[in-house]
């Protein structure tokens, strides 16, 4: 996507370009209220009460629609259906018969089998993140928007959902709005970082291929060096 985004006269974004790789990664960090979640809506088709002048496309060329899972920063379960049936949502919004074999899998492999039944309003935060992010990982689409999917976990269930993620989505396109640099530095193929209206590249990590192994001493600098410039950046 290229272009500039306002909110009535005010410029909140001046001329980004943002290049997802494709089949990969994309980590896009940046301080709060930058246009992060904004950006990723309007590369998911969504209302933003924004103006957009640019283009968002594919560089295989094929349009966008129906292309496109998002991952929105609140659950948006919905309140009357339990886990299952939020998961399940998708297929029967198309009218499909939901995969149930596939939809317990997910429910099990995020460690929720036992809260299937439950209403959202019976899971904690977590939970209810992670079943956000079973629902999206059922939409099996090749453009996967995540804002901020790993935030309400604790730091061993948010190390186990982000190795989950990424072995689900392989392959896939992924944007992932994250304000944790560990988290980045693991994740990404490519890192940009928001800032007063522009974005920019940030360097690629070093070592291993993502999801990069926590304890690895070249992404724990990274990660490090990362914090000290989020810290700076204003
Ligand atoms: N509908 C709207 N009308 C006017 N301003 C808006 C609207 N939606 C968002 N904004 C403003 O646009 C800016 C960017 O918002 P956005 O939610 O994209 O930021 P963000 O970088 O995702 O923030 P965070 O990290 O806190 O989630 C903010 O200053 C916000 O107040």
């Amino acid at each position: 996507m290229t272009g500039s985004v306002r909110f009535g006269d005010a410029l909140l974004l001046e001329n980004v370009t943002l290049d997802l790789v494709p089949g990969g990664w994309t980590c896009l960090l940046g301080p709060s209220g930058t246009g992060k979640s904004t950006l990723l809506r309007l590369i998911a088709g969504l209302d933003t009460g924004s103006r957009f002048d640019g283009s968002i496309n594919s560089s295989d060329g094929n349009a966008l629609e129906g292309r496109v899972a998002y991952m929105a920063q609140d659950d948006l379960l919905l309140p009357w259906l339990d886990l299952r049936g939020n998961v399940a949502l998708g297929a029967r919004l198309r009218g499909q018969r939901p995969d149930t074999g596939r939809i317990d899998a997910l429910i099990g492999s995020l460690g929720l089998a036992a809260h299937a039944e439950k209403r959202p309003s019976r899971l904690s935060g977590g939970q209810r993140q992670r079943a956000a992010l079973a629902r999206t990982l059922m939409e099996n689409k090749d453009f996967v928007l995540l804002d901020e999917p790993f935030s309400a976990l604790d730091a061993r269930t948010r190390a186990d959902m982000q190795d989950l993620a990424a072995r689900h989505l392989a392959g896939r396109t992924v944007l992932l709005v994250t304000h944790d640099p560990m988290e980045a530095a693991r994740l990404g193929h490519r890192l940009c970082l928001i800032t007063s209206g522009r974005l920019q590249d940030l360097p690629t990590p070093g070592g291993p291929p993502p999801p990069r192994p926590v304890d690895d001493p070249e992404t724990l600098a990274y990660g490090a060096r990362l914090l000290a410039r989020l810290r700076s950046a204003s």
